[in-house]
């Protein structure tokens, strides 16, 4: 007999409600067919790291949860783009704003929160955001490029996050705050004052007791004016006030709502059927604005839709920690000294360190800690514990740390604390989880206790307790444990996994995986595609390269755009095209309807907005060979006019780009790497920020490396000076053989040569004979490679297969 499935959709596919539908799959996968809508056009990410993103401590592609292969493997018929717009809860069917209909026996609203965005005149002006999700991200890290000032309305948690990372994409900040003292949701003034002076020291500058009483600018945002008449200055303005539950489709659809949507301990709202986890929801009266809690949430329902007994949800203790480099505060409970309560502090105004704790009844009920956080994971579990701590009261405002880590002969927490008992509130990891990685999984570091069960991959908060857990249960192996991999799969770093495969012959990724013992047998996105890369680089003419341990772009052979679509950049050597060509791409453009037509900074064309079934035709009608814009290999080769037609020229510049590009193109390389000519020292292709850059001085050439003009600006070094252009060519071949050879996978040349030094490269290339080899293998291996577009058309099967691609959604972030 076979059992229909009920069918389960998921609104909003965000942290809590994906969060949800895990433990629902872990625990009865077979119960439920499950559609989900996102409104977002990406798959399920860690909105946290956002913060991470923006100050350089994580890159997009790292943010993501579940990637799209997660939705397929789970066979979770996804909607993404889609917002739903309608709950019919009398004929049980819900519809997106783009017609989608879908049946449902039970639906799961987990739409989150809309940022708080203050109704002041000139709020609708250019240039005037939230920070809320990657298309806000985005929007300052574009503004970061072209403006210099920008604002932050709102000293919470959420607007230091966005002020740190504007600082760090180098804008001048202001954080306006309305309060006298920042974060005061989280902090008491004291703690408040501490870090007011420590983020002063980082740059940033603050507008306290401010109250914004318009935004100034024409079309742009260029300030704020206040209600006391003064005014600040600034191009963008980042509104970071608080939130508000997103409710709007369940009220509309008759489900009772306040603050949030209302729900019982079960998470179900006043509608039979229907449920609500994450912020959306308000349970007791709390709408809730962390992770830790909207997990716990998640876990409950999951339990209660497969009719797993619970406890039900009896809501939660929050705790929270800043994050921000170089800043250590957190805050957990109720930390202002109410009626009834007893604090006890101590402020080191020397260490920089600052402790309270607040005691209510002989419990403790509240915590706030700068400068140390060392404590926090553990005050934490004792406010949560409820457990009376009268008399002790003094011991864990002096040493509590010690206990922690399991390292004093008093009462180890952490050897006490329930299998079930969560360590990291933002990924909702338990100790079992954590202690079945380390005991059976062969974790022995942070690191890979990281990548095996997410714990500490957030805000950081838990690592304390993580690092605790490691010296409980891997003991003295933990010493060993110190030293990190290339990722969380493995301890090896990159010089011991290409030693290891060359002294060992490995010829595949899962080769590797397997006799190097990966901790996690299929690899991650970090050491597949570098596994791939070193493969590639040891073995040019053995090696098969294995297309799917590739990042989604290279095998594509196309960069992805934000709305699906993808961009055809062809290569034009040097920058030099002809009408012939010009009229080809004019002609492509048009036929196939190709929405723009960009000139790149690299000196060539960029057809934007392509559709994937369109790629491998438009490939064909251009007959022009791949730009591999979108590779970790040669990008351009920018060249200035130089002695052929320009008055200052001392060298042909053109030729010698020409002939760079045409040696180097289809060349895979660590990171992307960019080339410029200039023809004399003016330098108007900018060949000092490029990673090897060429300038033509009288009777000669100089050679610079290592050069970035990326978010972190990086001059190049003077490598040396050649007379001929077979010097040119002989030491640029030996220098990006070099680097192929001995940076990490993903290491620009820039991060590499600052990494090993100038002096150690520039020994590794001074003898000829040297230089000479490092030519021939660059040769060799430039001889086996064909230009991807040409064999996708050519081959029958590529070209099925990469149609066959074409179903696949790509990562898109
Ligand atoms: C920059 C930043 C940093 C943060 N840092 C921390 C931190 O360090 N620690 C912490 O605990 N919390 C942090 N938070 C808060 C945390 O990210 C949120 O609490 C959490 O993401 C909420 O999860 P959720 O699933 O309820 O909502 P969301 O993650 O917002 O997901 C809701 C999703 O539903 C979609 N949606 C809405 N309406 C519809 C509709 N009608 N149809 C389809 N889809 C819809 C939305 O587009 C969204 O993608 C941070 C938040 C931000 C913005
Ligand atoms: N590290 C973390 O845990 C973290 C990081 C980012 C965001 N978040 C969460 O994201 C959500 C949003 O964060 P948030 O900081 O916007 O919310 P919030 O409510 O915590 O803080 C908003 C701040 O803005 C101030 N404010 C209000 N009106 C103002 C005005 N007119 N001018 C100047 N200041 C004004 C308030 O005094 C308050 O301190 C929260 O739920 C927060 O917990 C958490
Ligand atoms: S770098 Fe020198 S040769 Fe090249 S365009 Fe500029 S001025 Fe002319
Ligand atoms: S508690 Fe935030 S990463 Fe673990």
């Amino acid at each position: 007999m076979t059992i229909t499935k009920k069918k389960l959709v998921l609104i909003g596919n965000g942290m809590a409600g994906v969060r949800a539908v895990e433990h629902l799959i872990k625990l009865s996968p077979e119960s439920y067919d499950i559609t989900i809508f996102g409104a977002e056009p990406h798959p399920n990410y860690n909105r946290i790291m956002l913060s991470s993103v923006l100050a350089g401590g994580a890159d997009m592609q790292e943010i993501v949860i579940n990637d799209w292969d997660w939705y397929k493997e789970n066979n979770i018929t996804l909607h993404t783009g889609h917002k739903v717009t309608k709950i019919d809860t009398e004929n049980k069917k819900v519809t997106s704003h783009l017609g989608i209909e879908v049946d449902y026996d039970a639906v799961i609203i987990a739409t989150g929160s809309n940022p708080f965005m203050l109704p002041l005149p000139g709020a609708d002006k250019e240039g005037v955001i939230a920070f809320r999700d990657i298309n806000d991200c985005e929007i300052m890290i574009d503004a970061s490029k072209k403006y210099k000032k920008a604002v932050v309305i709102g000293g919470g948690l959420l607007g230091l996050e966005a002020a740190r990372g504007l600082l760090h994409l180098g804008m001048e900040v202001n954080v306006v705050h309305i309060f006298n003292y920042l974060m005061e949701r989280q902090l008491d003034e004291a703690a408040a004052k501490m870090l007011q002076r420590e983020l002063e020291a980082q740059g940033m500058q603050f507008l306290l007791q401010k109250s914004t009483a318009s935004i100034k600018g024409k079309k742009r945002a260029s300030g704020l004016v206040f209600a006391d008449g003064t005014e600040v200055d600034g191009d963008l303005v980042v509104m970071a006030v608080g939130i508000k539950p997103n409710i709007e489709l369940a009220k509309a659809s008759g489900i009772e709502v306040n603050r949030g949507i209302i729900v019982d301990d079960f998470m179900q709202t006043s509608v039979p059927g229907i449920y609500a986890v994450g912020e959306c929801a308000e349970h007791r009266g709390i709408a809730y604005g962390l992770v830790a809690p909207l997990y716990e949430q998640g876990a409950v329902l999951a339990k209660h839709l497969v009719g797993v007994e619970t406890a039900g949800y009896q809501g939660s203790v929050t705790s929270t920690k800043l994050k921000v480099s170089g800043v250590d505060v957190f805050s957990a409970g109720r930390f202002d000294e109410a009626p009834g309560t007893r604090s006890l502090k101590i402020q080191d105004d020397m260490a920089g360190t600052y402790k309270k704790i607040v005691i209510q009844d002989g419990k403790l009920v509240g915590a706030v800690l700068f400068g140390d956080t060392s404590d926090g994971s553990e005050l934490f579990a004792t406010i949560k514990s409820g457990e009376s701590v009268a008399g002790r009261e003094k011991e864990i405002l002096l040493g509590i740390s010690s206990d922690l880590l399991g390292k004093s002969s008093g009462g180890n927490r952490l050897e006490a604390m329930a299998d079930d008992e969560i360590i990291c509130g933002c990924n909702g990891v338990s100790k079992g989880t954590i202690a079945d990685a380390i005991l059976n999984k062969g974790c022995n570091t942070v690191g890979s206790i990281k990548a095996c069960t997410k714990a500490s991959a957030s805000c950081g908060g838990c690592k304390p307790q993580v690092e605790g857990l490691l010296h409980l249960y891997a003991g003295d192996s933990v010493g060993e444990a110190v030293k990190e991999g290339i990722c969380g799969c493995t301890p090896l770093s990159r010089d011991e996994i290409v030693e290891e495969i060359t002294r060992m012959r490995l010829m595949s990724t899962k080769e590797v995986m397997n006799v190097l013992e990966w901790h996690n047998p299929e690899g991650c996105s970090k050491c597949r595609p570098a596994l791939n890369y070193y493969l590639g680089m040891l073995y040019p003419e053995e090696y098969v390269d294995e297309k799917e341990s590739r990042i989604t772009n290279e095998r594509f052979h196309a960069n992805i755009q934000k709305d699906g679509t993808y961009s055809v950049v062809p290569r034009i050597y040097g920058g030099v095209t002809s009408p012939a060509d010009l009229k080809k791409i004019a002609e492509v453009a048009e036929k196939f309807d190709v929405p723009m037509v960009k000139f790149t900074g690299g000196q060539r064309l960029d057809l934007l907005g392509v559709k994937k079934e369109d790629l491998p035709k438009i490939w064909e009608e251009l007959d022009m060979p791949s730009g591999h814009a979108y590779g970790k290999t040669l990008r351009t080769v920018k060249t200035c006019v130089g002695s052929t037609f320009c008055r200052f020229g001392t060298q042909d510049s053109i030729s010698m780009g020409i002939q760079m590009e045409k040696a180097f193109e289809r060349l895979n390389t660590p990171a992307k790497v960019k080339l410029a000519v200039s023809g004399c020292p003016r330098n108007c292709a900018e060949a000092t920020i490029k990673d090897f850059g060429v300038v033509a001085i009288d009777g000669g050439w100089e050679l610079h490396v290592a050069g970035n003009g990326g978010v972190k600006v990086r001059a190049t070094d003077l490598l040396c000076i050649v007379k001929t252009e077979d010097e040119v060519m002989e030491w640029s071949s030996a220098f990006l053989q070099y680097y192929r050879e001995n940076a990490q996978w993903n290491e620009r040349t820039s991060q590499w040569v600052e990494r090993v030094g100038l002096d150690s490269v520039k020994k590794a290339l001074e003898k000829r004979e040297d230089r000479l080899a490092l030519k021939e293998r660059i040769e060799k291996t430039l001889s086996l490679t064909t230009d991807p577009w040409k064999q996708i058309i050519e081959t029958d099967d590529l070209r099925k297969n990469f149609e066959q691609l074409n179903g696949v959604q790509p990562v898109q972030i």
